[in-house]
């Protein structure tokens, strides 16, 4: 492979004055609770307003949606649920008799609270509040809260605050940031504690999930979103150009790679991107302006194989393939957040719209999990259950492997069982 264009950025390196920040907030919090809280959104988002948002205020949000948004808004919900649901189908109790007088099985037990975080500094993340929310009630959590910041003067934009209500968040807490990940894991302001976090956010976000984590569950820790398209000379040069320009919008550290196996088309696309930047409003354009400049890659391999190994090294968060023989690819590809398939589908349908989730692994994390699914809402957990003929054999090998391991308190559960159960009969357990 030949780099026709490569990053002369990566990773952020301003992590250790983040992580500190963020530690001083969250034991701030810890100390003072709601006040804390309350504190840290009149300083940082200048909020003064209710925290928890009232019913008035949901149904009013609906009033403040024009009616087309409102009818799109519940098109993506529905998309959203419908795959949701149907991944929440496969998942599934199981019993087996593992020997005669031994069954055992598994249990699917939703969290009880989950906390859904909606990102809304810079854009307004109505599709965030879809996937998150949405996706918990499929699950079954029985309690979702939804948290966002609120816009001086106004609140959670009523856009964000009726998808928060449509798709069924239980609370809705107008506060962002640490405070807003923090009110949710505490259980601040009469809230249940959460059991998961779940949802993307700025670095502030991202690092108040990540130590809190063992106190609360997360769904993964998010770095900055990215995207890779495979393109092959079937592929469409004004609209591979358009795609990686779209999501090198999202900020100025967003990575695009393209991988391709033409030279001629790779040469194209680099030509047609910058004046695609040029030409997007302000303040996007200079965020899609840096992330090309500086973390966009082109990538040219001699075949479809090269192309698929660098796909499965780089584990892009967002994948698209606009090349031919798509089965080929879907069966080929192994590392990846969301796969995209053809040039009819596009990433930025499966970030407003179409279904499968769009909280995904960022930053090679592909390698070792998937995204946002009903699966991490829900614990497997499993159970057993013997009778007396069946408790005999687990006694007795217990009791010699525990003996060996040197755990005698163990052996003796065992030892107990089998003189009750079988007083008339001798074992050696040694
Ligand atoms: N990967 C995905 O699926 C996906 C989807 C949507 C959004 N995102 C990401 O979500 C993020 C949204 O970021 P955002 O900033 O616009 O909104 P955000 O809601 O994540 O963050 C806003 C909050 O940051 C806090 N904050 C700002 N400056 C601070 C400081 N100096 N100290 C402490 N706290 C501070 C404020 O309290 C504010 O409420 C982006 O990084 C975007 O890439 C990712
Ligand atoms: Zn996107």
């Amino acid at each position: 492979m030949i780099y026709l264009k490569k990053a002369v950025r990566t990773a952020a390196t301003d992590h250790q004055d983040v992580h500190d920040t963020v530690a001083a907030m969250l034991a701030e919090i810890a100390r003072d609770g709601d006040e804390a809280a309350r504190r840290f959104a009149r300083d940082l988002d200048k909020w003064n307003g209710d925290i928890v948002v009232t019913p008035q205020a949901r149904a009013a949000a609906a009033a403040q949606v024009p009616e087309q948004l409102r009818r799109d808004i519940q098109f993506a919900h529905a998309n959203v649920r419908r795959f949701a649901e149907a991944q929440r189908a496969t998942v599934q109790d199981c019993e087996v008799e593992i020997l005669p007088g031994l069954i055992a099985g598994q249990k699917q037990i939703p969290v009880s609270a989950a906390g859904c975080y909606v990102p809304g500094g810079r854009y307004s993340h109505v599709a965030s509040a879809i996937m998150t929310i949405t996706t918990a009630k499929v699950a079954g959590v029985p309690h979702v809260v939804a948290c966002s910041p609120p816009r001086p003067g106004v609140g959670i934009p009523p856009a964000i605050l009726y998808a928060m209500d449509l798709c069924g968040a239980d609370v809705i807490l107008s506060m962002g940031g640490v405070q807003g990940v923090a009110a949710m894991a505490n259980g601040l302001f009469g809230l249940p504690k959460a059991d998961i976090l779940v949802g993307p956010g700025n670095q502030y976000v991202a690092e108040a999930k990540r130590i809190l984590f063992g106190q609360v569950g997360i769904d993964m820790v998010a770095g900055p979103t990215d995207s890779m398209v495979i393109a092959d000379s079937h592929a469409d040069a004004d609209m591979v150009a358009a795609d990686l320009v779209g999501q090198a919008e999202h900020g100025y550290n967003s990575p695009v790679w393209l991988v391709t196996s033409d030279r001629a088309f790779a040469e194209q696309v680099m030509a047609l991107v910058p004046a695609l930047i040029a030409t997007l409003p302000d303040p996007n354009r200079q965020s899609a302006a840096a992330a090309w400049a500086d973390y966009a890659e082109v990538i040219l391999c001699a075949d479809a194989e090269g192309m698929a190994q660098v796909a499965d090294r780089f584990a892009p968060e967002h994948l698209h393939v606009q090349a031919g023989s798509l089965d080929w690819w879907l069966g080929r590809l192994r590392s990846y957040g969301s796969l995209f398939l053809g040039e009819e589908t596009t990433v930025a349908f499966g970030d407003k719209t179409s279904g499968p989730n769009h909280v995904l692994p960022t930053s090679g994390a592909a390698r070792y999990t998937g995204g946002l699914s009903v699966h991490k809402f829900i614990k497997t957990v499993t159970w057993q259950r013997a009778t007396r003929e069946g408790s005999r054999p687990l006694a007795e090998a217990t009791a010699r492997i525990s003996r060996l391991e040197g755990m005698e308190g163990h052996a003796r559960s065992a030892d107990i069982r089998l003189a009750k159960y079988f007083p008339d009969e001798a074992f050696d357990l040694s």
